[in-house]
C-alpha cells in the first residue's frame, strides 16, 4: 500500500472522547500508517510537537481548556510543515472556513466515516510529502547556483551549464594560478573573467589587453614597460600594464593569435613571476593574476605546433569552457529581453513590445556570433523600430544581411537541425503538449507570451491550452 512507504512521521489524533481516538487509531494502522499517537488532552499537543517530528494531526475542534481552533493556529504559525485534518461535530460553514483560513488541509465532519478518514489522511500525506519533495528539489537547484549571485549579476542566464561555471569560479577565484577562458567569439569570455576578478576578492582593477595583432615590441611595451632611453623617443621610463595592474587580474585577450616568440614571453611570466622591462637590466616582479581567453582551439593549436605545449599545460591549470549559445538557448528568451531593455535604455525611449514571433526565429538560429551577434541584433531592431512594437523585420533583414541560410524562404535565417528524441513508450499527444508547455513557460520563466512565441503560437492559444489543461486536472 502506498501511504505505508510514503508516511514515515506519525500521524497524531487529537481528541477528548477516548473511543473515538481508539476507533480511528485502528483505522489508521489498519490502512497502513505503522504510527499512529493519541492525545485526548488538547494542552499537551504543543509539548509533544516541541519533542518530536509529526507528519499529519487530525484535530477535534470541540475540546475542553483549548480550543482546536485556537491550538491550529499554534500549529500554523510555529509547523507549517504540518497537515492539519480539522474534525468537528457541528456542519457548519463559516467554521469551516474559518479553519481552512487558519491552514487546515482539510475539513471532516463527525461522525466520520473509514474510509473518509483513510482518503483525507492519505491526502494530507501525499500534500505533506509532494512539498517536501519540491523543497528538496528547490534545494538541489539552489546547489547548483553560486553562494553569492550578486558576482555574477551582469551575466543573464538560466542556464544549468552556466550556473556549474559559477560554481567553477568560485571554487578556483582564490587560485593564483592562471586560467584559461575559451569558447566562441561573443560568448562572454570577457564577462566570466570580470566576475573571476569580482569573486577573487583581490584588491585592484581588471585590466583588459587585445593581444591579438600585437608584435613583439608593442607586447613587451605595452605590458612590461621601459626603461628611460631604452629607444628612440623612450624619453622617460614607463610602467607596463603588469606593473599598473598591481595586485589586480590582467585579461589578456585573444591568446591564440600571440606568435611563438610572444608565447615564450608569457611562459616566462607565468613561471616565474618575473619580466624585464624594455632597456631595463634587472627584472621586476608581477603580483598580478593572469587570466587568457581565446576563440581558437588551442589545445589542437597545441597539437599541431601553432601553440606551445608547455605554454598550454600551464594555462589551461584552471579551464572555462564557455557554451555557445545554440547550446543554451534556453537563455535566449530573457537575453533578448535584456537586451532589447538596455538598447532602449540607451537610446532614451520606452522598451518596445517583443512580438513573440521573434522568439520562435531566434530559437532556430545557429547564431555564430553568439551573444555580441544577439546584443546587436537587438540593438539595430530597437534603433530602427518606429512604434510601440519591436520591428521583426529589422531582424529578418539583419540576419539575412549577415548571409546566413535560410530554410524557409520567408525567415532568412539559419536553422539547426530540430532535435527530438522518443523513448521507447511514445508520449501521446497530451502528454506530448502538456511536456512542450511545461518547457516552454520554464524557458519563458512563466512570460506566457514568450512561451507562446517559442511554441509558435499565439499568447491566446496558449491561454486556451493551459485553461483546458487546469480543467482537465492535468
Ligand atoms: N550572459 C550574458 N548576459 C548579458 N550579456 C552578455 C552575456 N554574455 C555576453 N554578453 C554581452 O555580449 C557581448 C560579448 O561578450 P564578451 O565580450 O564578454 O564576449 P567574448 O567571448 O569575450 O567575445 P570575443 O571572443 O569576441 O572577445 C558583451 O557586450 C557582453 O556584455
Amino acid at each position: 500500500m502506498r501511504t505505508k512507504a510514503l508516511n514515515p512521521l506519525p500521524i497524531l489524533l487529537v481528541d477528548d472522547e477516548s473511543q473515538i481516538l481508539h476507533s480511528a487509531s485502528l483505522v489508521l494502522r489498519g490502512a497502513g500508517h505503522a504510527e499512529v499517537l493519541t492525545l485526548d488532552d488538547s494542552r499537551a499537543v504543543l509539548p509533544l510537537l516541541a519533542e518530536r517530528p509529526v507528519g499529519v494531526i487530525v484535530l477535534d475542534l470541540t475540546m475542553p481548556h483549548l480550543s482546536g481552533l485556537a491550538l491550529l493556529a499554534s500549529i500554523a504559525a510555529e509547523y507549517p510543515e504540518i497537515a492539519v485534518i480539522v474534525m468537528t461535530a457541528t456542519n457548519d460553514l463559516p467554521t469551516a472556513v474559518e479553519c481552512m483560513r487558519n491552514g487546515a488541509s482539510d475539513y471532516l465532519l463527525k461522525p466520520v466515516e473509514r474510509d473518509c478518514l483513510v482518503a483525507a489522511v492519505r491526502r494530507a500525506v501525499e500534500a505533506r510529502l509532494l512539498r517536501a519533495e519540491l523543497l528538496s528539489l528547490k534545494d538541489c537547484l539552489l546547489a547548483n547556483q553560486p553562494h553569492q549571485p550578486s558576482r555574477f549579476e551582469e551575466i543573464v542566464t538560466q542556464s544549468s551549464a552556466m550556473f556549474a561555471i559559477f560554481r567553477y569560479i568560485e571554487a578556483v577565484a582564490a587560485s593564483p594560478q592562471p586560467v584559461l577562458i575559451s569558447g566562441e567569439t561573443g560568448t562572454g569570455k570577457e564577462l566570466i573573467a570580470r566576475a573571476l576578478h569580482r569573486q577573487s576578492g583581490r584588491p585592484g582593477e581588471l585590466v583588459a589587453v587585445n593581444v591579438a595583432g600585437l608584435d613583439d615590441n608593442l607586447f613587451a611595451d605595452t605590458l612590461f614597460g621601459h626603461a628611460k632611453g631604452s629607444f628612440t623617443g623612450a624619453d622617460r621610463a614607463r610602467d607596463g600594464l603588469i606593473a599598473s595592474t598591481g595586485d589586480g587580474t590582467l585579461f589578456l585577450d585573444e591568446i591564440g593569435d600571440l606568435s611563438i616568440a610572444l608565447q615564450v614571453k608569457l611562459l616566462r611570466l607565468l613561471q616565474d613571476g618575473s619580466y624585464y622591462p624594455i632597456g631595463a637590466d634587472r627584472p621586476r616582479q608581477s603580483r598580478a593574476r593572469i587570466v587568457v581567453a581565446t576563440h581558437c582551439d588551442v589545445k589542437r593549436q597545441a597539437e599541431q605546433g601553432g601553440f606551445r605545449k608547455d605554454l598550454y599545460f600551464r594555462l589551461r591549470t584552471h579551464h572555462i569552457q564557455l557554451p555557445p549559445l545554440r547550446e543554451r538557448r534556453e537563455d535566449l528568451p530573457q537575453l533578448t529581453l535584456h537586451f532589447v531593455e538596455k538598447a532602449a535604455a540607451s537610446l532614451g525611449r520606452p522598451a518596445p513590445n517583443v512580438p513573440p514571433a521573434l522568439f520562435q526565429w531566434l530559437e532556430n538560429y545557429r547564431f555564430p556570433g553568439n551573444i555580441r551577434e544577439l546584443e546587436g541584433l537587438m540593438f539595430d531592431a530597437v534603433a530602427r523600430s518606429q512604434g510601440s512594437v519591436l520591428s521583426l523585420q529589422s531582424v529578418k533583414d539583419a540576419i539575412a544581411d549577415e548571409g546566413f541560410g535560410n530554410r524557409s524562404g520567408d525567415a532568412a535565417v539559419e536553422f539547426a537541425a530540430p532535435a527530438a528524441e522518443f523513448p521507447e513508450r511514445l508520449p501521446t499527444l497530451k502528454e506530448a503538449e502538456e511536456a512542450l508547455i511545461g518547457e516552454a513557460l520554464r524557458r519563458a520563466q512563466g512570460n506566457q507570451g514568450v512561451a507562446a512565441g517559442l511554441l509558435g503560437i499565439s499568447r491566446q492559444a496558449l491561454n486556451k491550452r493551459l485553461t483546458r489543461r487546469d480543467a482537465d486536472g492535468f
